[in-house]
């Protein structure tokens, strides 16, 4: 078997009946869900659908969630969220080393993002863009078998945003972690997912597979039918079928 293909056979992820309420407001509504090791899913859904309180349950930051079903995730799990939340009083390199040691890791993952040469450099130096490389280097030398990733590109302008979609394939293809990457972007979605989730009123209500080979265009007339279901499913356009 292909080391890719053996990799995918054991699940990462898995969800069985996971609710979740505020008050008197159920917010996920009974979720199953598999994810294969190596997999990356995009996660959509309109705002205050549940994304982000799906990705905390999944963390483990939602200790009330822990009791409502069943949840098993990897032990070594990595969040990035849509700000880097990188420390400002620690230089780029400390910040990518925080909780671990090594710094030859914390420098060739900053290598791998792009950020050679800036390892001593302030947060308030780095532009969006950046900073968040510099996130995703914080998680790489944690070496995680799960990233976490809500909206990580949501604050960037387009053309950073399209780069750090080719940044995140990379790593993800060279390093193999399963991805959950929660988006508002549809075409974000299916340029970098192998499965595209819709949730909506508490469930997950589509389950896309995108079949395409990596790197992908944005251009490729496949994925636009893809963008259609889904951008239906999301009740933005009329459902093509
Ligand atoms: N700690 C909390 N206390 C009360 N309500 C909460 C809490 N966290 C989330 N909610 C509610 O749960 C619902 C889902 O929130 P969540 O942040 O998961 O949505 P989302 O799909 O990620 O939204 P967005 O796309 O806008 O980020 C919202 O109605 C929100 O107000």
């Amino acid at each position: 078997m292909a080391p890719h293909t053996e990799q995918l056979t054991r699940p990462a992820v898995q969800l069985r009946s996971l609710t979740r309420s505020f008050a008197d407001r159920t917010v996920l509504d009974g979720i199953d869900l598999d994810i294969p090791a190596g997999q990356f899913v995009a996660l959509l859904g309109h705002s205050g659908s549940g994304k982000s309180t799906l990705l905390r349950a999944i963390a483990g930051l939602d200790h009330q969630v822990a009791g409502s079903g069943h949840l098993t995730a990897p032990e070594r799990v990595s969040v990035v969220f849509q700000d880097s939340r990188l420390l400002p009083w620690r230089r780029v390199l400390d910040n990518v080393l925080l909780g671990t040691d090594g710094q030859d890791k914390g420098r060739a993952a900053l290598a791998e993002v792009g950020l050679k040469g800036r390892e001593r450099a302030w947060p308030s130096e780095l532009s969006g863009g950046e900073a968040q490389r510099a996130a995703l280097a914080r998680s790489l030398v944690r070496e995680p078998e799960l990233l976490l990733a809500d909206e990580p590109f949501g604050a960037l302008d387009a053309l950073t945003r399209i780069r750090m979609h080719g940044l995140l394939r990379q790593l993800w293809q060279r390093h193999r972690p399963s991805v959950l990457l929660v988006t508002h972007d549809v075409d974000e979605a299916i340029v970098l997912a192998d499965r595209v989730l819709v949730l909506d009123s508490g469930r997950i209500g589509v389950d896309l597979t995108i079949d395409r080979p990596h790197p992908r265009s944005y251009r490729d007339p496949l994925l636009g039918e893809y963008r259609e279901r889904l951008l239906a499913a999301l009740g933005v356009v009329e459902d093509p079928a």
